[in-house]
């Protein structure tokens, strides 16, 4: 399996990380105070003082920062004050401007008595009064520090790049690829992870400027296929997949690609609104000592948890459903459907219901939501996640979504988060890296084209609030995104894409290796764990603008509607805790459905009244 690398590329920093460079202030505060004391002496140099870096291009970006930060220390990492850190949740909190009254979802946990007065906190600074530290403690949300330490990584990978670029005009250019005979040794020898690591760098910064840096005689292909090679076995991938993966990026994105995939994505957590406030959960979790911040400012309900003294997926408020664990890509689709109160829709491949019961908070419990799946098993899961976070406008159901519209149709909206290879998600199934071959690029697309053109069909063109659909994957292969969303364009030109309204993502490709997909593709998000540290994912709005002769009508899909009730009522799947359906509108129906199906078993429907 693949090596889990320390690479920080383009990912936010996580907790410890912001632990240690505290520490590392700190610890550098004191090494300078002493310093000074000392300087007050007549002492020679300290340590730290002489290890300063002397290269011009790195005084130039330190002179900028502070002067402890020279003395810091990037390996060495000291514990932390978790409950300093906690008790700072005021700040942490705070990401209102204004003092009014947080009506949906804001954090305003300073509001508690601990944190009443801005003078108390004052004259207890919670963790320095270092301004820096302030800055980067006080950070509402990850996503501006990270930009930040992103920005200053990058700066200081250019400038080292120019420093090398330099040198390496004045030199024979360097043999990076083994020769034929080295390749013969390497193949017989042990696998030298740093060796190959060394190598990888060395080939990317030739592809990059392959002109300046290649050597001469040797193929851009040449450099290529050793790379690919080495991340294999650096990584762990097969071939396939790794030659795939890499042809997405540019050689150092691919890197960073592969590297963010060796890293976990941080623990996040979705604030249920049936039941709670983002920020009174906030509170609850932190008294209990876990360290957590918003995950960022495009969502108002996510918090990334840092560190917990308590498991998170057993403390008395998850048991409450006042939260579920959930991977922050997993909003986005939500977010992007825009679900509306009182409309159906039908959540067509639901399982484990992180997005369905999303759905079912923002439409407020009104309306209906259907959560199919067709693994039965899995709607198990489904149904608990259902009961605990309290949807009660929520019907699951167990088919194979291709079955739509003929199921039900004309729905207001319809989500198809579809199953996919899962190459988004590496870092938490590293089975993708070797399992995955070419056949499955072939079937799952299929599948997926298949369930798109259902959930297409089974919209309603004339829905007075929607007639929307979305496509999402957690995977970042263009067959099983952009080809298949320009698959169903080109068959139901009864379709547009749309605006995501979605703050953050990268823009689906319009044309990938030659091939050329409809221009409004751009339309679409991408996400990568490099980028925006979530998962890979994928995320298209489709706006039904027609009917089409594939589509089932309204009356049709209501009358099945109610009959899927009835039949729920009578297994037992719907309890007045579970889902209560008022419409009178349906009652008649429902009535009748339920006598019709007695009778279809057997039953007298009037027996039953009596007793
Ligand atoms: C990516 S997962 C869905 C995750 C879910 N939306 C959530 O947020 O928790 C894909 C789901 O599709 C289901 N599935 C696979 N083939 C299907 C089909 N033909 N019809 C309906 N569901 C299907 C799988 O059982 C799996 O639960």
């Amino acid at each position: 399996m693949g090596r889990r690398a320390k690479n920080k590329q383009g990912v936010p920093p996580s907790f410890e990380d912001f632990q240690a460079k505290k520490e590392k202030k700190e610890a550098a505060k004191k090494r300078k105070a002493e310093n000074v004391e000392k300087s007050e002496k007549p002492v020679k140099k300290s340590k730290s003082d002489e290890k300063k870096p002397s290269k011009e291009t790195k005084s130039k970006k330190k002179s900028k920062k502070n002067d402890e930060e020279e003395y810091q220390d990037p390996v060495d990492l000291p514990e932390v004050d978790l409950e300093e850190l906690s008790s700072a949740k005021k700040a942490l909190f705070d990401d209102s401007d204004g003092e009014e009254e947080l009506e949906d979802d804001e954090f305003d946990v300073g509001a508690e008595e601990e944190f009443d007065s801005d003078e108390e906190a004052r004259a207890n600074p919670m963790f320095s009064d270092d301004d820096e530290d302030m800055e980067e403690l006080n950070a509402a949300n990850m996503e501006a520090l990270s930009r930040k330490l992103d920005e200053e990584e990058e700066l200081e990978a250019e400038e080292a790049e120019k420093e090398l670029l330099e040198g390496d005009r004045n030199q024979p250019r360097a043999q990076i690829l083994p020769t034929e005979e080295q390749e013969e040794e390497l193949a017989n020898a042990p696998k030298d992870i740093t060796v190959i690591r060394t190598r990888m760098i060395e080939i990317v910064k030739v592809l990059e400027n392959f002109k300046e840096l290649a050597e001469e005689g040797k193929s851009r292909n040449d450099y290529t296929s050793r790379l690919l090679r080495d991340i294999c076995d650096y990584f762990g991938y097969n071939e396939f997949l790794a030659e795939k993966l890499f042809n997405l990026f540019s050689p150092s994105e691919a890197m960073e690609f592969f590297e963010a995939n060796e890293i976990s994505r941080p623990i996040t957590i979705r604030t249920n609104t049936l039941k709670t406030r983002r920020r009174d959960l906030a509170q609850h979790l932190v008294n209990r000592g876990v360290n957590l911040q918003p995950i960022g400012a495009w969502t108002k309900v996510g918090l990334q948890i840092f560190d917990s003294q308590v498991p998170i997926g057993a403390t008395p408020e998850y048991l409450a459903g006042h939260y579920i664990l959930q991977a922050a890509s997993s909003f986005l689709p939500v977010m992007a459907l825009d679900p509306q109160e009182n409309e159906r829709i039908l959540d067509m491949a639901a399982a484990p219901g992180g997005k369905t019961t999303y759905i079912a908070a923002l439409m407020k419990n009104t309306g209906t939501v259907f959560a199919n799946d067709a693994n039965k098993a899995r709607t198990k899961s489904l149904i608990a996640n259902i009961h605990r976070l309290g949807c009660k406008n929520t019907i699951v159901c167990n088919y194979d979504a291709r079955e739509f519209p003929k199921v039900i149709g004309g729905f207001d909206r319809i989500l198809l988060d579809a199953p996919c290879s899962g190459t988004g998600v590496i870092a938490k199934d590293e089975s993708v890296k070797i399992n995955r071959t070419e056949k499955d690029f072939i079937q799952i697309p299929h599948l997926q084209k298949q369930l798109l053109l259902s959930a297409i069909d089974s919209v309603d063109a004339n829905s007075a609030t929607g007639g929307v659909i979305v496509y999402s994957t957690c995977s970042v292969m263009v067959e099983e995104n952009e080809a298949v969303v320009d698959y169903a364009l080109r068959k139901r030109p009864n379709v547009k894409l749309v605006d995501s309204g979605l703050q953050i993502g990268k823009e689906g490709f319009t044309s990938f290796r030659g091939k050329h997909f409809n221009p409004k593709l751009s339309l679409t998000r991408r996400y990568y764990p490099h980028t925006y540290n979530v998962d890979g994912f994928y995320v298209a709005k489709f706006k039904k603008i027609a009917a089409s002769p594939h589509d089932i009508s309204k009356a049709g899909a209501k009358e099945k509607e109610s009959l899927a009730r009835a039949e729920a009522e009578e297994e037992g799947i719907i309890h007045d805790d579970f889902s209560v359906f008022n419409d009178d509108e349906d009652k008649d129906i429902i009535d009748l459905a339920i006598k019709r199906s007695m009778k279809r078993k057997g039953i007298n429907p009037n027996a039953k009244r009596s007793t």
